[in-house]
């Protein structure tokens, strides 16, 4: 079995915002495999995104990590942080939440890449994008010149994330082996005639080719991690299903890790090898595709793929469940499961905080994770809440 790229622990990130705190994620726990596709599935705002840009520290303002470890497998970067940061070292693995500001900064890059459904937000309008293509080759090629080691022990912040934080005008200063590279990354994601390509600006690109880009731009790092946040959903069914086979691809090939967030089964289905589904900003059930696709254990997940799951669908949308999102205000969530509400096996049980199980023997894989009762109990209808839900109780 492969190993853990991430382990990502506890993560737990807020808004501070005037109507109050928003608890988008919320005690997070989920790994990631080298060279696997691990998604990530759930309703509008379950806290998908939150989780993607918590990963890679970029959660704004008004919003805040709070608390929890993700912890990246990398020895060399293991080794150098041992003495200087103990804490943020265990064996193989840092905990990138506790490295100093410019490694995480490096980190971007060459450990974690960023693919989201709007190319527009990576590429910028003005500039061709076969030199933004080499600006962010010649970005990494500096930071890797100059060791993060030295950079993170004496200035704090390196060469590197100078380059990564100003707008550099890029015309002076990418090279031209920065510039072939770009070429050659154009083509690896299957863009025709990738030379002349590289001279058009982003406007002359259709929709599909501008995700190729954004896809390119982000290989620029080699990174061990692609996060992919709805990377297809704007797109047309066809152009979604070339865009997805190039990830497949790169992934068998460059050996990457993706983290692909959706709210499209069919997608998850596709793709990944294992699963986490989110519901109200947690976790409530993880593990390999067929564990939790097959054998959903928790109420909600079965709820979101309909009463047959059918991985052969083409496109299997999230089936509607009854009743509202909750207000993930941490002032009207309560100390009860947060799907009880909707659950139509709710019991008493429910009426309290769930910790994540393993998944009962009965249909237990391995790494099979559940937040519900139901992971340990049977269902007990003498003991429903949901009046709707339950069957006739008998008299005796
Ligand atoms: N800048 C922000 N300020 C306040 N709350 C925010 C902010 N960004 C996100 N949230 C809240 O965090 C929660 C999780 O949002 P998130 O965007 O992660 O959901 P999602 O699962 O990605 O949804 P979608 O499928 O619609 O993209 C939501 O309740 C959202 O309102
Ligand atoms: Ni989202």
């Amino acid at each position: 079995m492969s190993q853990e790229l991430l382990k990502v622990r506890n993560l737990t990130t807020r808004f501070f915002t005037e109507e109050g705190q928003v608890n988008a994620v919320e005690g997070v726990d989920f790994d990631v495999r080298d060279g696997e596709v691990f998604g990530i599935v759930g309703e509008s705002g379950s806290g998908k995104s939150v989780t993607a840009l918590s990963l890679i520290d970029l959660v704004e303002s008004p919003g805040r990590i709070v608390e929890g470890e993700v912890w990246y497998r990398d020895a060399e970067l293991a080794d150098e942080h041992r003495d200087s940061h103990p804490s943020a070292v265990d064996g193989d693995y840092v905990d990138v939440r506790q490295l100093p500001e410019a490694t995480r900064r490096w980190l971007r890059g060459p450990a974690f890449a960023t693919i989201f459904q709007d190319p527009m937000s990576s590429l910028n309008p003005t500039i061709p994008v076969g030199e933004q293509i080499a600006e962010a080759v010649e970005v990494q090629r500096r930071a890797r010149a100059n060791p993060r080691r030295t950079r993170s022990r004496t200035q704090g912040y390196g060469l590197a994330s100078y380059f990564v934080d100003s707008l550099v005008p890029s015309r002076d200063y990418v090279s031209d082996e920065s510039h072939e590279r770009a070429v050659e990354l154009l083509d690896r994601v299957g863009i025709p005639d990738p030379e002349q390509r590289a001279e058009e600006y982003p406007h002359e690109f259709s929709g599909g080719m501008l995700q190729r880009a954004m896809v390119a731009q982000a290989l620029a790092g080699e990174p061990d991690v692609l996060i992919a946040d709805e990377p297809t959903t704007a797109l047309d069914v066809t152009i979604q299903a070339q865009i997805l086979n190039l990830l497949k691809d790169l992934q068998d090939e460059e050996g990457m890790s993706v983290v692909l967030i959706t709210h499209n089964l069919g997608v998850i289905a596709r793709m990944c090898q294992r699963v986490g589904v989110m519901y109200a900003g947690e976790v409530v059930e993880r593990g390999s595709l067929e564990d939790v696709f097959e054998n959903p254990v928790h109420p909600y997940t079965e709820g979101l793929l309909g009463s047959i799951p059918d991985l052969e669908d083409p496109a299997p949308r999230l089936s509607p469940i009854e009743g509202n999102v909750p207000s993930l205000l941490d002032s009207e969530m309560g100390e009860k499961c947060y799907f009880a509400d909707r659950c139509p096996k709710a019991m008493e049980s429910c009426l309290h905080r769930i910790d994540e199980h393993d998944a009962p023997a009965s249909v237990e894989g391995v790494d099979h994770r559940v937040r519900c009762v139901l992971a340990d109990r049977e269902y007990d209808p003498a003991e429903a809440l949901a009046p709707a839900a339950a069957p006739e109780v008998s008299d005796d």
